[in-house]
Formats: C-alpha cells, structure tokens, sequence
C-alpha cells in the first residue's frame, strides 16, 4: 500500500526533516509512527498525502509513484485517504451531520445517499444521536470521534491520523485506538503518529519509530512485546 524508497525530504533547501526512509507497508497493515517531537512524523505523513513532495527518493501508494501525478489527479487522489488531526479541524459553526458530510459534499455526491453513508460513519463512532448537535457541545473525546467518522466517510483504504489522541486522557486514548483497529479489522490500512509509547506498547501492532528524520526502528508486534 505504502513503499518508502530512499526517501529524504529538505526544507528550504538546507534542513533535512527526512533522509534515507525505506519501509513498506502492506494493504490492511496498521502500523504506529512514534518519535520525539520534530523526529519527522507529520513530515512523513504529508509525504503520504502529498502536501509535500520528497526532495530525493519515491513515495509509492497503491503501486503510483505519487511525485508523478499530474495536479489535476492530486484531488482525486487525495480523496481516496482519510485523514485525522489532533485538533480535529471541525467546522464550529455547522451539526455533526453537516460536518461529517463536508467531504460528500464537495465531491458532489447525491444528497440522500451522503446522508446514508453519514449516518452510516455516525454509527460507526457511536455518535449517531449526536447527528444534531455542534461540535461545541460535545466532549473532547466526541469531538475526535466525529473528526474520525469525517475521515472514513468516504470509505478510504488508507486512513493516517497525525496525533489523535494528542488532548485525550488515558481511557478516551484506548477508545479512539480502539476505533482505528476496528476500521483496520474491515480491511483499512491504517498509519497513526503519536508519541505515547506505552498505548503503543498495549497494542501490539508494527511500530516505526523515527530519530532526527531517520528510522532506527522497525519493530513488529512480537518484538514490541518481547
Ligand atoms: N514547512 C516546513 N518548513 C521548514 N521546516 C519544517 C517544515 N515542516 C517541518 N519542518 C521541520 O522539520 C522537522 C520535522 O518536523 P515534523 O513536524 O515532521 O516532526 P514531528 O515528528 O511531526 O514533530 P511534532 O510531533 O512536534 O509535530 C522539524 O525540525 C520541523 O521544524
């Protein structure tokens, strides 16, 4: 699903965030990404979206080398992975139906079959009867449960979240991890940054982990265990 080859990436022509990256990840994998802060997580997952583009080596998805698509194809491709941040990035002013439905929305998918897949993702999250409600009204822990259903309601075969559970306690951290294994268990590829190593440990799932920009560790769920 994923292939990293010799990739390294350059800010501003100097600052090397990234260098000499080679992984593979395979279709329905769920692997962590863990570092210090600056170690290059967001880095690699901008790589992935293609907000960034590598300044040496190929980012492979779905066997496309994604430095070769052409801009009009980037929306396209764009649309075809979900994406969750720590802050979530909900529209305040609009319901949790509204907000979910925004990527249906601008794909121009007919109304009544958006709202079925949105309640579809509601569902999924468990926050179907919250449809009507704003974003301010809901706890933390809801809020990245929507950001969630935001990011899957366009049933992507690869979802990547960047610090999900960056605000949340300890118990509503296990919940939201516990979400992204069951879209996993369904088929999803899944890459989640975050830094709390001991949720990691728990969950027994592949692990890279990135130093100054460069991967020192590429450990599978019986070595993170052992
Ligand atoms: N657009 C940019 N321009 C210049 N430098 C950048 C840019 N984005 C990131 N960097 C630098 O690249 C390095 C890696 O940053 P990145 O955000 O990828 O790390 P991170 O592991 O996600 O850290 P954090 O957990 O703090 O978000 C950092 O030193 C950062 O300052």
């Amino acid at each position: 699903m994923i292939a990293f080859e010799h990739v390294g990436k350059r800010y501003g022509g100097r600052f090397e965030a990234l260098a000499g990256l080679d992984f593979h990840v395979r279709r329905g994998e769920m692997v962590f990404l863990t570092g210090h802060s600056g170690a290059g997580k967001s880095s690699l997952l901008r790589l992935i979206m293609r907000l960034e583009r590598p300044s040496r080596g190929r980012v492979m998805v779905a066997g496309h080398d994604i430095d070769r698509l052409h801009d009009s194809q980037v929306p396209f491709y764009r649309r075809q992975i979900g994406v969750v941040f720590q802050d979530h990035q909900l529209l305040l002013d609009r319901s949790v139906f509204a907000n979910v439905a925004l990527p249906l929305e601008i794909q121009g998918v007919e109304p009544r079959e958006a709202a079925r897949r949105v309640r579809a993702a509601l569902e999924k999250v468990g926050l179907l009867h919250r449809e009507k409600a704003l974003p301010i009204e809901l706890s933390s822990g809801e809020q990245q449960r929507i950001g969630i259903a935001r990011a899957v309601v366009n049933k992507p075969a690869l979802l990547l979240a960047d610090e999900p559970t960056g605000n949340l306690d300890p118990q509503l951290s296990a919940d939201i991890m516990r979400l992204f294994e069951d879209f996993n268990r369904i088929g999803t590829t899944v890459m989640v940054a975050s830094h709390d190593l001991a949720l990691i440990a728990r969950l027994r799932h592949r692990v890279l982990r990135l130093r100054d920009g460069r991967l020192i560790a590429d450990e599978h769920a019986h070595e993170v265990a052992s």
